[in-house]
């Protein structure tokens, strides 16, 4: 809060005047004076540090219409402490906005004042649909664009913003220690650090000057996240990346409110307490920018940031690809989209006009998009066009900005970001609320702020490649509309297996041979998959196949390690762990598990026949198994497998 009061030197000892609004402020406050007489002649530090800021911050809540937090206060000598501790939640609150509290609160009040009248949030401003960079998956230009995005990596930085609950999933724990897929019980944060290394290995190959390019990593986190984060990251050395690369940053959460005046809402458990709530992911540019990281980051040679979020199995594979965009294009923001089916709840990529002729492209949020198509004279709003899909891309929340202009931009906004509120009423007058509300920000609202030199583009892939979070718990899933996906952890998983096999697929190709003159086979051929129903949702069931990030972060690499003539049956299950893997007339009909050391060098060729690993379905309800596996509505019976290991350096040619 930034005080108008006076310096405490200033202070008029003994006149609580100012407090008559909340007379039992006024009696505590007279204990305050007596101490600030006390401590007045004995330590001037005390009272400037300890006893003046909470007067101030009093004075300032007052101020600001917030006197009913103060009228269930005990008489002096009651609940100090409760009363201490309220003082420093409020200096928390006042210190974490930008702006202060008071700030917050004149926001609230404009903001809700908006919501109840109406007032649509892109008054003015005409939707279309925008042009971006579309790639496919495995063409040329995608793999030229892999190869950019893979040398510029060793110049990123990574941001994973995890500090929300998950309440849609219902899962109890963080949500990056969910196993992305249970075949090797990978959780998604060892997923996104070993993805991060081995981009980071090979670009500095790509690098012709000696590189030691240790790309850092923060985590953003929340009080809902921080300590399991922390733990999930001690308890496994960091998945393999060094302790100094990975920063940990906390958001904290906004106040309460009660009513349209912004009355502050106090915990229903302790009215000493402030009742908060996450202010959404948008949080992220001010810690960012108040951390210092990146200006350490542009003086080490940085030049991109890549913001994602926290389950988003398949992300990595589309990474390579984008960054390889951002460069060759030179966009300071690169939003990565996939085509989106509509009412999906991801945002639409939308080109907004306004009648003064200003434009810009933005995320406009899932609940936003439906009404501003129709006040625009889209009679049905959010629908599919003739393609099947929405005409907006969706927006799959993962930015890749430029270093140099962001922080540009952060040195005139300090990270805020443009708020919205969302109260429910409880009936049309829109008077109440059913439940206190809050203001809240979103993380791709950052390019509104944004000149209109500023080059901002987006880059549209493949669901199938690029997107396949987990946000829905089982029951919720299985409500999708048909047809649309449903972001649960059973889909989450069968997505990576279903992108791995077309991956691999794609590496088939027909060439003749003019010696034999005969035409071959090169590449992996996989059967068609099969469909199964879990938490009463119908899936594609590919085979299990599973690799490292070291293995292969793009199609370059994938190919460069699958030779001729492959098959996988669609019961199969494969791991590959191990850089240096290759397959050539491989035939597997069962379970295969490869783990190889570096300097190890494997081919892996010949029939590979067993009983392999099979699905085992199981209801949600089921409470004998954990909740990771619930969740997902199967668990894997591991029946027979081969299972290979090499812990010597060599080249390796197991016959099978
Ligand atoms: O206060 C918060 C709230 C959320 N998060 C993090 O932000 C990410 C996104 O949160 P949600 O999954 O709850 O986000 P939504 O599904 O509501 O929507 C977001 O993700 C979608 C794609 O997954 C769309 O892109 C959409 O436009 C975007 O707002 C998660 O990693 C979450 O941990 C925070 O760090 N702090």
């Amino acid at each position: 809060m930034v005080s108008t009061w006076e310096k405490p030197s200033q202070l008029s000892i003994g006149d609580d005047s100012w407090a008559s609004a909340a007379p039992n402020l006024q009696k505590n406050l007279r204990w305050f004076y007596i101490l600030i007489r006390f401590f007045e002649s004995s330590s001037q530090a005390f009272l400037n540090q300890i006893i003046v800021p909470k007067i101030e911050l009093a004075k300032e809540l007052l101020h600001e219409g917030q006197s009913h937090l103060f009228s269930h206060w005990a008489e002096p000598g009651v609940d100090d402490e409760k009363k201490k501790n309220f003082f420093d939640q409020v200096a928390l609150l006042n210190t974490n906005y930008p702006g202060g509290l008071a700030t917050y609160i004149q926001n609230a009040r404009r903001l809700l004042a908006d919501s109840k009248s109406g007032k649509n949030p892109f008054e003015g401003f005409t939707p279309s649909v925008p042009s971006g960079e579309v790639l496919n998956f495995g063409d040329d230009n995608f793999v030229m664009l892999e190869k950019d995005g893979v040398k510029e990596a060793r110049k990123a930085a990574f941001v994973l913003v995890a500090g929300g609950l998950g309440e849609r999933l219902g899962y109890k724990g963080i949500k990056v220690a969910l196993p992305c897929e249970t075949t090797t019980g990978t959780c998604f944060l060892q997923h996104y650090i070993e993805c991060i290394l081995a981009l980071q290995e090979a670009s500095c190959k790509l690098s012709r000057d000696i590189c030691h390019a240790e790309i850092p990593f923060v985590i953003m986190t929340s009080d809902d996240t921080h300590i399991p984060t922390l733990h999930l990251l001690e308890s496994h050395s960091y998945f393999g990346m060094k302790p100094g690369q990975v920063k940990l940053l906390k958001q904290e959460k906004v106040a309460c409110l009660d009513d349209n005046d912004a009355r502050i809402a106090s915990d229903p458990n302790d009215k000493y307490k402030i009742q908060t709530k996450p202010h959404g992911h948008g949080d992220v540019h001010a810690l960012l920018y108040n951390s210092g990281l990146l200006n350490e980051w542009l003086d080490a040679g940085l030049k991109w940031v890549l913001f994602f979020q926290d389950t988003n199995g398949l992300l990595f594979k589309a990474i390579p690809a984008s960054l390889g965009v951002s460069a060759t294009k030179g966009y300071h923001v690169n939003s990565l989209a996939v085509p989106r089916k509509a009412k999906e709840a991801i945002g639409g990529i939308t080109k907004l006009t306004h009648e003064d002729g200003r434009t810009m492209v933005i995320n406009v949020e899932y609940n936003q998009l439906d009404p501003l198509l129709r006040a625009n004279g889209h009679i049905d709003g959010d629908i599919n066009c003739e393609t099947g899909y929405s005409p907006f891309p969706g927006n799959i929340n993962q930015l890749i900005l430029e270093l140099g202009p962001y922080i540009e931009e952060l040195k005139k906004t300090h990270g805020a970001i443009a708020e919205f509120v969302n109260p429910k009423y409880k009936d049309s007058s829109k008077t109440s609320f059913k439940s206190s509300t809050r203001l809240e920000c979103m993380m791709q609202d950052y390019p509104k702020t944004l000149p209109s030199t500023a080059r901002v583009g987006f880059t549209v892939m493949d669901a199938w490649l690029a997107y396949a979070p987990v946000k829905n718990n089982p029951e919720d899933a299985a409500k999708v509309p048909k047809g649309n996906p449903f972001h649960s952890a059973t889909s989450g998983e069968m997505a990576i297996y279903r992108a791995n096999n077309l991956i691999l697929r794609k590496t088939q190709k027909f060439y003749l041979n003019l010696e034999l003159f005969f035409f071959f086979k090169a590449g992996v051929h996989i059967s068609d998959p099969a469909t199964a129903v879990f938490n009463n949702q119908e899936v594609e069931v590919w085979p299990r196949i599973v690799w490292k990030p070291k293995w292969a972060i793009t199609f370059s690499d994938v190919k460069e390690k699958v030779k001729e003539r492959c098959s996988v049956s669609q019961r199969s299950a494969m791991v590959i762990n191990g850089k240096n893997i290759y397959m050539e007339e491989l035939s597997l009909d069962g379970a295969l598990i490869v783990n190889a050391m570096n300097e190890a060098e494997v081919k892996l060729t010949g029939s590979i026949p067993n009983k392999g690993w099979v699905l085992k379905v199981i209801d949600y309800k089921d409470s004998s198994h954990p909740e990771e596996s619930r969740i997902r509505g199967f668990v894997i019976e591991k029946l027979e497998q081969l299972e290979l290991n090499y812990n010597e350096p060599g080249k390796f040619y197991p016959q099978s």
